[in-house]
């Protein structure tokens, strides 16, 4: 029995689609049915649904994007940094339940010294301790922290979800939507083979850990508009900033992660996912509006 919080959010929706689709048994709970921030009520959820594992999708990430947590700050410390810590704790408390939680890869800015993209050992280099970050990466970087020496856990990093269905939230009808786009380099996760592979690293028991659950590779800006003219909007024509400075002086109230991440660990427990350029062609070919 699998207790699936924030199903009512973009990721958790996909969690919830991929839980019913295969027949798992679960249960998804959203705050307005229970307030499951609070450690004592998740605690009894936890046991009266007999859950074997949870899986946390629930955060506070801004709308329409992460410039609205610099408005936000004690919600998206408390969906990100504090939920977690509560999470830990009720399910340690409640008999020590696995579980996971969504994390994201935008507590990296860039590439290694070495060139090679970040791996799970790497420490974050976008977050409060270097002091270059927004409120948001931050506050995802202190959430980690807060599960480092828990057992049990598995903590997936999720980079710039998109997939077939424009939506608001969807990488893709971003780069569509946008005026100007800024030219940077990026690992991404197609949202349902994230989902998919969260999943597999419970139904195969693989060991507990940060996994990098990004497509394999990265993919620069001028690339993604390249294939969306190819695939989808021969006739568009894309503006691109100057500069990271122009960017946040005339779109951006707060600098982003833009980061490329090794997802070597996460393919060595056997667990399948699409290189970057095969996700993005494939979801471009198949896009729908409606
Ligand atoms: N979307 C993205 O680009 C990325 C998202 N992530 C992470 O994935 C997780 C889910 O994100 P996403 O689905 O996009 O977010 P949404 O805003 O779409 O949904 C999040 C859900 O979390 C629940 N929630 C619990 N506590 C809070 C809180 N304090 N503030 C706001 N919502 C809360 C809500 O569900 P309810 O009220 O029903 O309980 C809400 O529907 C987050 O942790 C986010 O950081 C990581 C990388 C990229
Ligand atoms: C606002 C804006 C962004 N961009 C770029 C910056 C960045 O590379 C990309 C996405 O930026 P946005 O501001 O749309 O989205 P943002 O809110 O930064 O997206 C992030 O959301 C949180 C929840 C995460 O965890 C991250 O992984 C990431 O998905 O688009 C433009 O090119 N033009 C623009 O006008």
């Amino acid at each position: 029995m699998i207790l699936l919080l924030g199903h009512t959010g973009y990721i958790g929706g996909e969690f919830k689609r991929q839980l019913e689709s295969s027949g798992i048994e679960h249960r998804s709970i959203s705050r307005s049915e229970l307030d499951y921030t609070r450690r004592d009520v998740l605690i009894s959820l936890i046991r009266e649904s007999h859950a074997t594992f949870l899986i946390n999708a629930a955060g506070y990430t801004g709308k329409p994007n992460v410039d609205a947590c610099e408005q936000h700050k004690s919600e998206c410390l408390d969906g990100n940094a504090v939920l977690p810590g509560t999470i830990r704790e009720a399910c340690e408390m409640a008999g020590g339940i696995p579980w996971g939680h969504v994390s994201s890869g935008c507590i990296y800015t860039g590439r290694r010294h070495d060139g090679q993209g970040f791996t799970e050992t790497d420490e974050p280099n976008f977050c409060f301790r270097t002091n270059n970050c927004s409120w948001y990466s931050g506050c995802k970087a202190l959430g980690e922290e807060v599960l480092a020496d828990a057992d049990d856990v598995f903590i997936w990093r999720l980079r710039i979800p998109f997939n077939e269905q424009a939506s608001s939230r969807n990488y893709l009808s971003k780069l569509i939507r946008y005026e100007r786009l800024l030219q940077a380099e990026n690992s991404i996760s197609h949202l349902a083979e994230f989902v998919s592979a969260c999943l597999e690293c419970w139904h195969r028991r693989v060991p507990f850990g940060i996994y990098n659950v990004t497509n394999t590779g990265s993919v620069t800006t001028r690339q993604v508009t390249e294939m969306i003219q190819r695939h989808l909007l021969p006739d568009k024509t894309y503006d691109f900033f100057e500069s990271e400075a122009e960017f946040m002086q005339l779109a951006a109230k707060t600098p982003r992660s833009n980061c490329v991440m090794d997802n070597t660990k996460l393919l060595s427990t056997g667990i399948k996912i699409s290189n970057i350029q095969e996700a993005l062609s494939q979801s471009l070919r198949d896009w729908s509006d409606e």
